[in-house]
């Protein structure tokens, strides 16, 4: 998205822990793109990559909500990293950091209380108990807490943060499991989620875009911006997170069974609290981390949406792909991701 949509770009550096193949096909253009294989965890390798860089955009992070890493290693890498990457700002002297938040920082809380078509300001009851959350919600703090710090040469650090909502898109994997389970269930998947419960979505350009705004606006629009937040959103409709997903797998010949849920909530609960004792139970032997777990089964059971404008007013963001478009690229990538 940088390299297609960004003028003044001279150099783009990665820095991943997983270097992908398709990094290399990048380096045949006219902008010099750097892939940097490195940890987040490891300061100095994090302060050789930023220096000298303009702006950074940290989106590096451990997605865990279904126990396949220690919560000590979940908070190492999203808030001891996102640490890491803010010193690095400040001693090399870049002024400009965007750091990918989530909208788990909100909610859905504990309580399962609804998020209905909420914005930034709106009040909610943040109460997290899972270590990603957790996690994202103290590494959020620490970017906008930085705001404003003097870098190296005494200029100001002018940071904020994105809150996407469910990212989905060319390379989502749960996607594709869902995919293949239903495959393998005789093209159906069958109901578990109210069709009532809406869960908020957006298309992985439009995050994309987004971000490469905020890279682009931090500068002239430093005083408005600067120690702020922003839900990502596009318009996705909201739906329940299964048939929003059916969106894409209707289309790949899957059908979703049931107008209700087939087991009640208590049973679907029971379910995932016997699965999170079998993970608990056969850790020393195996890794066992299926997607039904009690906080799983908690946030694809409560509505959280966003409707908000603040993007828009603040630099201008207009989702760059449309939703027919969104829809179109993801579910031709359902269907060449299996072949
Ligand atoms: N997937 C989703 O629905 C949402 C994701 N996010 C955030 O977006 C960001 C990207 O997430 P995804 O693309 O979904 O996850 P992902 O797992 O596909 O991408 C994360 C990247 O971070 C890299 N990484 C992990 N540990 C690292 C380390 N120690 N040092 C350097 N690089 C490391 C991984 O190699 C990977 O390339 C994360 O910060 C996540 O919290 C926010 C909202 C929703
Ligand atoms: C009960 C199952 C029946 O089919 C469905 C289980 C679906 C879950 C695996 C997903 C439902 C909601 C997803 C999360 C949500 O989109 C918010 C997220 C934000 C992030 O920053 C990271 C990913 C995630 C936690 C996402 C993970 C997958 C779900 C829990």
């Amino acid at each position: 998205m940088l390299l297609e949509q960004e003028p003044r770009l001279r150099e783009l550096r990665v820095f991943d822990l997983h270097l992908s193949s398709w990094l290399e096909e990048l380096k045949t253009g006219p902008v010099q793109v750097t892939p940097i294989q490195g940890d987040v965890t490891q300061a100095h390798q994090v302060a050789a990559a930023v220096s000298g860089a303009h702006v950074v955009i940290h989106t590096a992070g451990l997605v865990d909500v279904f126990g396949r890493a220690s919560p000590e290693t979940i908070y190492k890498v999203n808030v001891q990293g996102t640490q890491n990457v803010i010193e690095a700002c400040v001693q090399t002297g870049t002024r400009f950091l965007v750091y990918t938040s989530s909208m788990e920082v909100v909610g859905p809380n504990v309580k399962g209380q609804p998020f209905y078509r909420g914005n930034e300001d709106t009040p909610y009851e943040a109460l997290h108990k899972h270590p990603y959350p957790q996690s994202k919600a103290q590494a959020e703090r620490l970017v906008l807490q930085a705001n404003g710090r003097k870098v190296q040469g005494g200029l100001p650090l002018v940071t904020c943060a994105l809150r996407p909502t469910g990212i989905y898109g060319e390379g989502h994997q749960i996607m594709r499991d869902f995919y293949l389970q239903g495959l393998r269930l005789g093209s159906r998947l069958f109901r578990a989620i109210p069709a009532s419960v809406e869960h908020g979505r957006v298309y992985v350009g439009n995050v994309a875009w987004m971000h490469v705004l905020v890279a682009r606006e931090l500068e002239p629009r430093a005083e408005l911006m600067g120690g702020q937040v922003y839900f990502c959103y596009d318009k996705s409709p909201y739906k329940s997170y299964e048939d929003f997903n059916m969106e894409f797998l209707g289309p790949c010949g899957l059908r979703l069974v049931g107008t209700r849920p087939l087991l009640p909530y208590w049973l679907l609960m029971l379910l995932a609290t016997l699965n999170a004792l079998l993970q608990w139970l056969l850790r020393p032997l195996l890794l066992y981390a299926p997607l039904l777990n009690p906080y799983t089964l908690a946030i694809a059971n409560t509505t959280f949406t966003v409707s908000t404008n603040k993007a828009q007013r603040h630099f201008g963001y207009e989702p760059l792909f449309s939703w027919e478009d969104s829809r179109t690229r993801t579910i031709l990538w359902v269907q060449g991701s299996t072949q």
